[in-house]
């Protein structure tokens, strides 16, 4: 069903590019790829904290909900963005994930972190900052050890059409913010402009990170930040344990 694509050299040798024949397979596999990880640190630390991203991420998600081995309450769910629109909105990667996966899984209320929808985009980062704090002092989050910065089980993270990860876009100022763990954005070139994101040094300090990518309209920028023929947020991102690239056949044909 899939292909390993490449396990290289020294730095790269956390990194995996899967290829699948269909996005129906990629998402068959990335289903279990999670349970998997669910399991384990639900075994060994009783709790699993997963970051989504919005976009077409969501919809490769559907067959998760169809695990029945999940312990889905020791689950805590964050956004690795958030556009700061209200959380009914057509555009809240909230209602999205909410719509399409929350909605279906007993995942406890308590445990879903969405943003303060009732703030500016400034104080809505700070006050998602405060609420990781929080959480790293309850050990609900843990830290990584070489960076500092709290250290998510699992990042679930689509890519745009121009290699932008999270709400971190090609040239902008934001890429290389390395001291907050979340950030406003009030010039996002994709609408809405103003949107919360983690930042690159929290994203590439989880353990795990699946990037999925599906679509011929999205080869270019896969081939950027794979082969390393160009320079796109996506090629920046990195994980402590282990990064895998999901991709269907038209995503990957540029490799
Ligand atoms: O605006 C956003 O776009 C990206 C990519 O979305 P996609 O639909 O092209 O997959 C998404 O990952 C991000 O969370 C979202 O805010």
């Amino acid at each position: 069903m899939a292909t390993t694509a490449s396990q290289t050299g020294k730095e790269e040798n956390k990194k995996r590019v899967e290829i699948f024949d269909t996005e129906e397979n990629l998402a068959i596999d990335l289903a279990k790829y999670t349970a998997d990880l669910s399991d384990k640190f639900c075994k060994e630390r009783g709790a699993f904290t997963v970051v989504v991203s919005g976009g077409s991420l969501i919809k490769s998600l559907r067959k998760l909900v169809e695990v029945d081995s999940i312990d889905w309450s020791r689950w805590h769910f964050f956004w690795v963005d958030e556009r700061v629109v209200p959380k009914h909105h057509e555009d809240s990667n909230y209602k999205l994930a909410y719509d399409s996966f929350l909605s279906k899984v007993p995942i406890p209320p308590g445990n879903v972190y969405a943003i303060n929808d009732s703030l500016s985009a400034e104080a809505a980062a700070d006050d998602y900052e405060t609420c990781l704090k929080h959480l790293v002092k309850t050990n609900v989050l843990r830290v990584s050890d070489s960076t500092g910065f709290p250290k998510f089980d699992l990042m679930l993270l689509g890519m745009g059409p121009d290699g932008h990860v999270a709400s971190l876009f090609p040239g902008h100022g934001l890429c290389s913010e390395n001291k907050k763990w979340v950030a406003s954005i009030t010039d996002s070139p994709k609408p809405p402009s103003e949107r919360i994101t983690f930042t690159f040094p929290v994203i590439n300090s989880s353990a795990h990170v699946a990037l999925v990518v599906c679509g011929s309209g999205k080869a270019e920028p896969v081939q950027m930040a794979l082969n390393k023929t160009g320079s796109v947020p996506a090629g920046s991102v990195s994980a402590e344990e282990e990064l895998v690239w999901f991709l269907d056949k038209p995503a990957s044909s540029k490799l």
